[in-house]
């Protein structure tokens, strides 16, 4: 994408961040992200080998053989060496340094094709890394042959990067490609011919890849396929035996193989012709190029996103054997060990026990071309794969989660991370389809409904199914009818951010045929993505953010870190206080609310939009009340949310709003052309793409030259830097460039420029100094209702109804006894015995401006008289 800066807000003192790679130090939950390793940590883990363990790459024989072809070339050298000029010598000399520079990363031993120049890609024999040419005129094609069978690692404007792993053949293999296919493909694109380490890696991997599958008959698992032997070995397996059920009465259209008990036989069920809604053609045709033109028609064909109906059809015959429900996860997670990962394929059309559903997209939906090649690859062979599909932010991925139930037409089932999603979701359920209000039902902890009629769709959270707490009488009755009938197809939202308990207790209770996973960001900061390999399926399909952004699908964004000096007061406060309130002086420096307000003035002129986010919550309502704008956090009550996000859209006056991180997804506003961060979750990648996908959607990304802004503001010389620079990654590799910004030009001018004077400085680091630790959390975005006093900015500034008949509600805050005399502007101040020892110690510090020395005395003098008072109430 263009990288130009935003020449205003700009000044001479810019330069690009390097990017720093190997950060996922982080444990746990949500995505992965809790209580972060410092920069310096030795807790801090290395990236390791690409190829996981058990790869059929031989080092040792690699480097043996690196090293003859070095000492035999170094041999005829030295032969000729007296015959040559000075210059040649020194020119051989040079080459040898290198050699030693590069070891064994020395590849010149893979001679280049004569016509290596028109092809796009290499490939490491060494752990398969693949680079490939982006500016190839055949790169889009050699990218959608990738996307399939590689994970995508970076791709910036020029050089992409991939890697082959054992999942991404897996998943290669579940969208129908063959092995030979692959190699044949990766030869023809390769600069050199594909190392024969890379061939035998991918043989060994796709062989056992696609053989066995997961079915859910009769509300019965049964583990099927075509190939007996594969079972037999898999009966050999002791976790897999034991979870076997062997019946007790063998049904009438399967036979028993002979020595075999519980092994049965039946014939494969029919594919081919499906035509998924919003579309018009077969799956097969409409598969693979992304609606472009097949200029390289043959060379991909044959395998990209084309059904196989080769796969697997050896035998017509399938095989199979039932296993326990309570054990599947187990069973699943065996089968991967044994590199026969399950596929879990389910053939609708042919599903005569369930019920079908009425339902389809409207006449006027029309879904794009990246949401149909995203479900041609779910429905490729005429049956649905479970698996995840990965798009951008604001692509559009709850139309795709739609169509998908559309072309399946049974009862669905869609879980969401939150409430707000769950009502987003019906709503758009009734959007773009012909589904009535009776076909579609909600269970969330207020509205506990069920659908009319045999068949219907289930909106609900993903803590309400895998909630193990004792239920009410009403949630226990939903939970019945969830878990007493078989669903055609489940729907996950937001997939990476759920944790592997929960998946695998929705899992085990709800019992579906197929299953989709839908995000943007497929990573965790642990390592816990790959357990949605076996949870979920293999990753069907991942879209190019710099790809749609080019189409016009996503907006164009210029994004930027702002870096903002620290005040020497607040660095001084900073380098003595402990983790949390660090966070909260790094947050609230005065330089960053001045580029905070600066920035909102220069995009406010030029007709932006713009919604600022920031995870804590004293920050932001600080920002927001100095800054006279409208702001929405965990606490804010519906009413008042929907009454802002309305005013944000429609009131001219009104173009910007400040959002906790309740604001990171579920809300849809196009409006949004600017975005400014102030405080951030650590590290998380996740975030940061999540926040950037609220700009994505600009309504106006379509209009000649338009950019939507990305602003981080980075506190200089604290964690924060280092913290902003993992969270860039995600994007950098999805191709976004970050400009860091040291100067804004016109920011000394600003004519009401907030804390321009020391003292004000210095009264704002007195009350951050006095506001408690949870204030300074960042994960505390959920105040109680005395937080709340959302009424009394929107009242003041924009003549707008109160939320709370115009009275503000009252604040509880931890504080001084300076403080509850009156002199923090405190109506309510609990006092806290161990913050005074604190507080008291503190006095002790030299140096301190006299405002501080003067607090303190008074401190220790209060102190001193609750003592004595208190002494004096005991006796
Ligand atoms: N085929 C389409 N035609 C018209 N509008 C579409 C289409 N697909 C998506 N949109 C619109 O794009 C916007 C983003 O869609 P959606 O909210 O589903 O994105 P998302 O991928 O779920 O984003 P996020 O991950 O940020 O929640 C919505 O306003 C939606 O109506």
């Amino acid at each position: 994408m263009a990288t130009k800066r935003p020449s205003a807000v700009t000044g001479p003192s810019t330069s690009k961040r390097a990017r720093t790679d190997g950060d996922d130090d982080y444990i746990d939950v949500d995505d992965g992200l809790q209580e972060p390793l410092m920069p310096d940590s030795p807790g801090s883990p290395v990236e390791t080998s690409l190829i996981p363990k058990g790869a059929t790459i031989n080092f040792t024989a690699l480097r043996r053989r690196l090293a003859d072809e070095r000492d035999a070339a170094e041999r005829s050298n030295d032969k000729g060496i007296n015959n040559l000029s000075s210059l040649e010598v020194h020119r051989r000399q040079q080459d040898r340094l290198i050699s030693h520079i590069f070891m064994d990363h020395d590849f010149s031993w893979l001679h280049l094709k004569n016509d290596h120049a028109s092809r796009p890609l290499w490939i490491s024999p060494n752990d398969g890394h693949i680079i490939l040419e982006g500016f190839s005129p055949i790169a889009e094609q050699a990218q959608d042959f990738l996307v399939a069978i590689s994970e995508p690692d970076s791709r910036p404007a020029f050089i992409h990067e991939y890697k082959l792993t054992p999942y991404s053949l897996y998943a290669a293999v579940s969208v129908g490609l063959q092995t030979e296919d692959i190699i044949e493909v990766l030869n023809r694109l390769s600069k050199v011919p594909v190392p024969d380490t890379i061939v035998s890696f991918i043989r060994e991997r796709t062989t056992s890849y696609g053989k066995v599958k997961l079915v859910l008959k009769h509300n019965k698992y049964f583990i099927e396929s075509t190939h007996p032997d594969t079972l037999q070995f898999l009966l050999k397996d002791q976790v897999i035996r034991e979870a076997r059920v062997i019946p007790t009465q063998v049904a009438p259209e399967t036979t028993t193989i002979t020595g075999m008990a519980g092994l049965t036989i039946s014939k494969a069920p029919v594919k081919g012709g499906l035509v998924i809604p919003g579309t018009s053609k077969p799956t097969g045709e409409t598969a693979g190029l992304d609606g472009r033109k097949q200029t390289d028609a043959d060379l991909f064909t044959s395998v990209v996103g084309v059904d196989n109906d080769e796969i697997d059809e050896d035998d017509d015959n399938v095989h199979a054997f039932e296993i326990d429900d309570s054990k599947i996860d187990a069973v699943k997670k065996r089968c991967n060990e044994l590199e026969y990962p399950m596929l879990e394929e389910y053939d609708f059309r042919n599903d005569t026990i369930n019920p079908n559903l009425d339902i389809d997209l409207k006449p006027s939906t029309v879904i794009r071309p990246y949401q149909e090649t995203s479900l041609s690859k779910m429905f490729g062979n005429g049956r649905a794969r479970s698996g995840i599909i990965v798009l951008p932010c604001g692509a559009g991925k709850t139309l795709v989660g739609i169509t998908a139930a559309c072309t399946i037409k049974k009862s669905c089932l869609v879980l969401c991370t939150s409430s707000v999603s769950v009502m987003q979701w019906k709503q758009q359920f009734m959007m773009w389809s012909n589904i009535t209000e009776k076909q579609i039902a909600v269970f969330t902890s207020d509205q506990k409904e069920k659908f009319a009629g045999e068949s219907g769709i289930v909106v609900s959270t993903y803590t309400m199914v895998a909630n193990t707490q004792v239920r009410s009488h009403e949630s226990k009755k939903m939970m019945e009818f969830l878990e007493s009938r078989e669903w055609g197809f489940i729907l996950l939202d937001e997939v990476h951010v759920v944790p592997a308990t929960v998946f695998r207790r929705v899992v085990t209770k709800i019992k579906a045929h197929s299953k989709l996973g839908l995000t943007a960001t497929l990573v965790r900061e642990d390592d816990k993505i790959s357990d949605l390999n076996y949870m979920i399926g293999p990753k069907l399909y991942e879209a190019n953010w710099m790809d749609l952004a080019a189409k016009g699908h996503i907006a164009n964004v210029q994004c930027a870190e702002v870096w903002c000096p620290m005040t020497p007061e607040f660095y001084r406060e900073y380098l003595r206080e402990k983790t949390r309130k660090r966070m909260l002086l790094y947050c609230m420096n005065p330089k960053k609310i001045q580029a905070c307000q600066f920035l909102i003035r220069y995009h406010e002129d030029r007709g932006d939009k713009i919604i600022v986010f920031s995870d804590n919550v004293f920050a932001l309502e600080h920002y927001a009340r100095k800054l006279g704008k409208l702001y929405i956090h965990g606490a804010t009550s519906q009413v008042e949310r929907m009454r802002v996000l309305d005013h944000f859209r429609s009131n001219p006056k009104v173009n910007t709003i400040f959002l906790s991180k309740v604001g990171d997804t579920s809300i849809d506003l196009p409006e949004a052309t600017c975005l400014i961060q102030i405080s951030s979750h650590f590290g998380s990648r996740r975030q940061e793409a999540q926040r950037l996908g609220r700009i994505l959607r600009a309504k106006r990304r379509n209009d000649e030259g338009f950019n939507a802004f990305f602003y981080s503001l980075v506190s200089k010389d604290t964690q924060e830097m280092y913290y902003s620079t993992k969270r860039q990654k995600f994007l950098i590799d999805q191709g976004y460039a970050f400009k860091i910004i040291t100067h804004l030009d016109g920011l000394d001018t600003l004519p009401d420029l907030v804390y321009r004077t020391r003292d004000e400085q210095i009264e704002l680091i007195s009350s951050v100094l006095l506001a408690s630790e949870s204030d300074a959390d960042l994960g505390s975005d959920v105040r109680g209702a005395e937080g709340d006093l959302d009424g009394t900015v929107t009242s003041k500034n924009f003549g707008l109804p109160p939320s709370r008949g115009g009275m503000p509600a009252a604040k509880r805050t931890t504080g001084s006894l300076t403080a509850l005399s009156g002199a923090q502007h405190m109506s309510y101040v609990e006092q806290n015995k161990s913050a005074n020892k604190k507080l008291a110690k503190e006095t002790i510090a030299a140096n301190r401006h006299k405002l501080f020395a003067k607090r303190d005395k008074e401190r220790v003098q209060a102190k001193k008289d609750a003592q004595k008072a208190a002494t004096a109430g005991g006796s």
